[in-house]
Parts: structure tokens; sequence; C-alpha cells
């Protein structure tokens, strides 16, 4: 909290000297906490996965517009050890994110309304959903939103993949356009304890404004953040950021590690795709551990600190050897040695 009433503005720390060394005594004792936990979660989370359970990813988006926020998301899935990432696009996506990597599976077969005659709507849905759902049951985790766009047919479509998934007890991370979609359509998510949402700057304001009838807090961002946690019910939202704050209504965790200073469209894709694996992994570890109940802790937000600790790591790595430059697809390629670095990978 006292990290949070901090003031920073155009990377100047707007302090005391006093407040200053006191900002950096708790930074540095954070710091050393945050990489203990850090350890601890992904050596976990690694006896968990064991080459046994690598998690089947499905990213819900891709439209004419947007084919790299998906192929992010997914890419960043296996990269970090999904054994399959699938994507669920429009026809006009499809081909470009095939064409960026043979690794991916694409399902052509979102439709968009400028596509859809008035009075076949119902039956394109139909068929839509009837799709999305014979492959369903073999996901671990679903990533709604990378890319999807806002039309308003294809946001019916989702919402009814969604209302699917949430049936059939899969995850839920909603992220890019599906925090759109969840904004307009709260009952989407409400109550659903399996659903993460990983709103940036924009999509935490519309989300605040819609459901706590108020504007951003900055001073009570904790205390504000479990409120809306508690307002919808069940789930667990990251707040992205300078810090990353992530709270199931219950407790708030930060994650402020140093990450990059360079901001690049596509950061948050892979933070998504990353945190679906994650806490595929850490839900799957509980399932068949038995925790007792007074140490039990929630698999999402294990999740999402382990995609914040990990792209950060990655994001920071790509930056010193790429410097300025560093683009998303920098930050992928460091992935790998970014688990590594945490998390040695063993036998
Ligand atoms: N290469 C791609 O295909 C990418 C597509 N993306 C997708 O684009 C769609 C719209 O996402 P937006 O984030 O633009 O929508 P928003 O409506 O949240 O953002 C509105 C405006 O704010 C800006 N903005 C967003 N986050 C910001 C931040 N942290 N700091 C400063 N400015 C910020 C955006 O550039 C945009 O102009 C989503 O589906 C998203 O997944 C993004 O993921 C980025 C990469
Ligand atoms: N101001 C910041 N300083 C340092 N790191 C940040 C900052 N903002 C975001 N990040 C890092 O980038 C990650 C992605 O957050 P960001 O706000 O860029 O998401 P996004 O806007 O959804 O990204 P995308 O462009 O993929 O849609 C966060 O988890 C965090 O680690
Ligand atoms: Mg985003």
């Amino acid at each position: 909290e006292k990290w949070n009433s901090h003031n920073f503005q155009d990377g100047k720390f707007l302090m005391s000297v006093k407040s200053y060394l006191k900002f950096w005594l708790v930074h540095s004792i954070l710091f050393l906490g945050v990489l203990k936990l850090q350890q601890n979660i992904l050596s976990n989370l690694s006896v968990t996965c064991h080459y046994c359970f690598p998690g089947k990813i499905a990213i819900i988006g891709g439209c004419r517009e947007y084919t790299g926020a998906p192929y992010f998301a997914a890419i960043s899935a296996l990269r970090v050890g999904a054994d399959l990432s699938h994507v669920f696009c429009t026809k006009d996506a499809a081909t470009v994110i095939k064409s960026y990597s043979p690794e991916l599976i694409v399902h052509p077969i979102l439709e968009e309304s400028y596509s859809v005659r008035d009075d076949e709507r119902e039956s394109v849905s139909s068929s839509i959903l009837a799709e999305v759902i014979k492959w369903m049951e073999r996901f671990d985790c679903i990533v709604v939103g990378p890319g999807l766009g806002r039309d308003s047919f294809l946001m019916d479509c989702v919402g009814n993949i969604m209302r699917h998934a949430r049936q059939a007890n899969i995850p839920t991370v909603v992220d890019g356009d599906g925090l759109f979609l969840i904004t307009n359509n709260i009952g989407l998510v409400e109550d659903n304890s399996l659903a993460i949402l990983t709103p940036n700057v924009y999509e935490y304001k519309r989300l605040v404004q819609k459901v706590l009838n108020c504007e951003v807090n900055e001073e009570n961002a904790s205390e504000q953040l479990t409120a809306l946690c508690q307002k919808i019910g069940g789930v667990t939202i990251m707040r992205k950021g300078k810090a990353d704050l992530i709270s199931d209504g219950k407790k708030v965790t930060q994650v402020s590690t140093f990450g990059s200073p360079r901001r690049c469209g596509g950061q948050g894709d892979i933070l998504s795709g990353s945190v679906a694996v994650f806490s595929s992994w850490a839900r799957h570890f509980l399932l068949s551990n038995e925790q007792p109940k007074e140490t039990s802790v929630n698999p999402m937000v294990l999740g999402c600190i382990a995609g914040s600790l990990l792209l950060r790591k990655a994001a920071a790595l790509a930056f010193e050897k790429n410097k300025r430059s560093t683009v998303t697809t920098d930050i992928i390629e460091f992935l790998g040695q970014s688990l590594e670095d945490i998390c040695p990978a063993g036998r």
C-alpha cells in the first residue's frame, strides 16, 4: 500500500529524501520476497507439470484488423509449456495467423456482421457455437479477447462461447476486447471463480466506471480492486500497469519487479497466454493434491503472479539486448530463458 501511494510522473520520483530512502527499503524487501515467491510458485508448477500436464489452451480472438494479438497469446502459451495452442478467429484472420507459425492450430470459424445476412444470423451463430463445443472439453483454459474486435454479431457469438465454457467448468482468461464484451455484459463472468480478468489502464477504468459507478482511485487502489472483485463476485482480476495488482476479492498481491521501460503493443497478449498456462497448472496441481483448508490458495491468483513475473523478466532481458527497438516478438524469444533462470527444467 505504501508503494502504491508513491507518485510517479515521467519516470521521476516525486518524493522527499526521507520517503525516497523508505521507498528503496520497502522495495528491496518486496523484491526479495517476490523473488522467493516466484521461485516457489514456478518450481511447484514445474513439479506439477513434469511433462505430463502441459496443458491445452485456446485463444478466442483474431479478426480483420488484429492478427498479432491472438498470435502473441497463442505462441506465448506454447513457449511457456502448453502442448497445444488453438486459435478460434474470423476467416479473414485465419490464413494470416497460420502463416505466422505452423505450431498453431487455427480454426477460421468466427464471423463478423458484414459477412452475415440478417436472416442467417441465428443459424450461423448456432453453427459457430457447435463448432467450438466440439473442441471445448479438450481445453484446460481459454483466453477470450486478444484481437477479437468489437463487432456486435461477433460479440454475441463469443458471449455464447463464454456461457458454454462456464457450464463446462473451463477456466477463462478475459483480455482485450473480451473485456469490452464483459464490461457491457457483466453477467458473463459474475460469480465465476474460474474467470480471470486482465485489464490494462483503460480497460480497468471502463470496468470500474461500469461496475462500481465511480472513477479509478489511485490512493486506495488495493481497496478499490478488492471491492471490484467482490462486486462482480468470485473472479480474479489482474490490474496491469507499472505494478500489477492481483486480487480475488480476498487479498491483493502486487508484482512490481522491474520489467522494461519500453512499452510495445502485445505485451499484454504474452501475459494472457502465459497466465492461461500457469493457472491451468496450478489448478491441476491443487485438484490432484489435497490442501489443508486454512492454507488453500486460489490457483487463478497463482497463475497471474507467475505470468506477471515471467513477462517482466523476459521484457527486461529483451530490453537489455534490443534497447529501444524492443518489440513483442523479442520478448517472446526470451520466455524460455526467463523460465529457465527462474526455474530450471532439470532432466
Ligand atoms: N498487434 C496486434 O494485433 C495487437 C492487437 N491488440 C488488440 O487491440 C484491441 C484493442 O486494444 P486497445 O488496448 O487498443 O483498446 P483500448 O480501447 O483499451 O485502448 C484505447 C486506446 O488506448 C491506448 N492504450 C491502450 N492501453 C494503453 C496503455 N497501457 N498505455 C497507453 N495507451 C494505451 C490504445 O493504443 C488505444 O489507442 C484488443 O483486441 C487487443 O487485444 C493489442 O493487444 C496490441 C497488439
Ligand atoms: N507503466 C508500466 N511500467 C512497467 N511495466 C508495465 C507498465 N505498464 C504495463 N507494464 C507491463 O506490461 C504488461 C502488460 O500491460 P499493458 O498495460 O501493456 O497491457 P495491454 O495494454 O493490455 O497490452 P497489449 O498491448 O498487449 O494490449 C503488464 O503486466 C506489466 O508487466
Ligand atoms: Mg491488451
